[in-house]
């Protein structure tokens, strides 16, 4: 189901003479032993840096279409991606067009929609009548059995319906996520993901950790930062290898090896491996 989209702009070659200290750096706010991590992958001759959209770049809000990233994460995923060997991109579980518009950020920056399985605007056409057909039975359920729960609210993406209890009482939002468990989430040919406050129904199986490894190819990376904060982001950290590096935002349980506590501190390591790069790029090309 997943297109293999041509890269907007294949990372350039590295320099070749290739420095192996790097600059004097003004002192990082990172923690170590992130920061060692940080500095490390810094200096991989092609890098590849992924991230999550809600609780990574954009902090959890009541109203996901208020969700909106942090300034100065999108400043340095802008400024990385205009590097040379740099790539950049955004893995979401929203619908394509919702993360180009919420985030703002430029075509520079890969974004892929749909946790994974939306790399362009052909997608939804793309689907076929099985899973268009098993959509709009969901839509209509879905509608019925929880369209009238004081604080719930449903967001239809082009593969998948989510269902959003943030709103809602405690007891309400959690006897509306019994109800889809127990009901349409059993129907066959429905893959069902469980995140912050939200059930979603999908018409197909979609994976992160896919879309990162069509990410990592397209670019040649020889290692990958990823930063996510939900479980569907698990699944992105399982196809981690040694040089690459997981990140996860926020506690829990995970398989990312290193953490950082919220949004702001994924600013503060985005802007870290901003400057290690840029530092590094500039030596290994003087
Ligand atoms: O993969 P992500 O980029 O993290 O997207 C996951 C889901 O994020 C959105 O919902 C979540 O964030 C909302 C805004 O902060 C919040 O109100 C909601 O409770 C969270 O579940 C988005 O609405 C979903 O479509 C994404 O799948």
């Amino acid at each position: 189901m997943t297109a293999e989209p041509r890269p907007s702009q294949p990372p350039s070659a590295v320099p070749s003479q290739l420095p192996s200290k790097l600059p004097s750096q003004p002192p990082s706010q990172l923690r170590s032993p992130l920061r060692e991590a940080v500095a490390r992958i810094a200096r991989t001759p092609r890098l590849l840096v992924v991230c999550d959209y809600d609780g990574t770049l954009a902090p959890i809000v009541q109203d996901p279409t208020k969700a909106v990233p942090r300034p100065e994460s999108v400043e340095a995923l802008v400024a990385l991606a205009a590097l040379p060997a740099t790539t950049a991109g955004v893995i979401s579980g929203r619908a394509l067009r919702d993360l180009a518009v919420l985030s703002g950020l430029p075509a520079e920056v890969h974004l892929i929609g749909s946790h994974g399985a939306e790399f362009d605007a052909e997608f939804a056409q793309a689907l076929g009548d099985d899973a268009q057909d098993l959509h709009r039975r969901l839509a209509a359920d879905l509608e019925q059995l929880v369209g009238r729960s004081p604080g719930v609210f449903l967001e239809s993406k082009p593969a998948s319906i989510a269902v959003h209890v943030r709103r809602a009482e405690p007891a309400v939002g959690e006897s509306v996520l019994e109800t889809v468990r127990s009901g349409p989430a059993r129907w066959e040919g429905v893959h069902v993901t469980e995140g912050k406050a939200v059930i979603e129904l999908a018409v197909i199986e979609t994976d992160k950790g896919h879309a990162l490894d069509v990410l990592r190819r397209q670019a040649d990376a020889t290692a990958a930062l990823f930063v996510g904060d939900d479980v569907t982001d698990e699944k992105a950290f399982a196809r981690l290898t040694d040089p690459d590096v997981g990140v996860k935002v926020g506690e829990g349980p995970s398989l990312a090896e290193y953490f950082v506590p919220d949004t702001e501190e994924t600013a503060v390591m985005l802007a870290d491996l901003l400057a290690q790069r840029r530092a590094w790029l500039n030596t290994a090309g003087s």
